[in-house]
This record gives structure tokens, sequence and C-alpha cells, in this order.
């Protein structure tokens, strides 16, 4: 099943230095990993803002709600997400 994802990201100002460090370096692995793995297919920056729009490719929305609830930065994060369907105007479909 694929799902557009945006996440808009709100960290503390007064949030410790050391704790923003880690928490960016445990997200930057755990989405990599998850592309790695195929599950999330590609993560692109909106434009002038700290927000970004990824295509999740997952099983189930129990699966992406997994996925999701366990971003390092879910805390600190709005997120929307849109269930995809095949367009019938797809030239790759036909
Ligand atoms: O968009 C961001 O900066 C938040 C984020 C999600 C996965 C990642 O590596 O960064």
């Amino acid at each position: 099943m694929l799902f557009a994802v945006t996440m808009d990201v709100a960290l503390p100002t007064d949030m410790d230095p050391e704790v923003r460090a880690d928490t960016l370096a445990r997200e930057k692995t755990y989405s990599q990993d998850l592309q790695r793995a195929g599950e999330w297919v590609s993560i692109w920056r909106r434009v002038g803002q700290y927000s970004n729009l990824s295509i999740f490719d997952v099983a189930d929305n129990e699966r992406l709600h997994d996925i999701l609830w366990n971003l390092p930065l879910f805390p600190y994060m709005t997120i929307d997400v849109t269930p995809l369907a095949t367009h019938p105007s797809d030239i790759a479909v036909g």
C-alpha cells in the first residue's frame, strides 16, 4: 500500500544541543534503514519549510502507524497521511 506522508518538524528552541544532535542522528539512521528495506520509498524536503514529503510502500495501515510512531522525531512532528491509489491516466498503468 502506498502512502504520501508529510512530516512538519518543530523542535523546541531550548532543546539541549546534545539531545538534539542525538535525536537527529537516530532519525537519519532510522529513515535510511527503512529506505534500504524498501518501505520508505523516497523523502523530499518541502522547499522553505522544516518539513518533508515522503512516500511509503508498506503492507498495511498498522505497519505505517508503527513506522511513524517510532520515529525519533515523532514527539516533535505534525504528521499528515494520504493513502494513494493508482490514477487511470498514469501512462505506466496503460
Ligand atoms: O524532514 C526532516 O528533517 C525529518 C526527517 C525525517 C526522516 C529524516 O531523516 O529526517
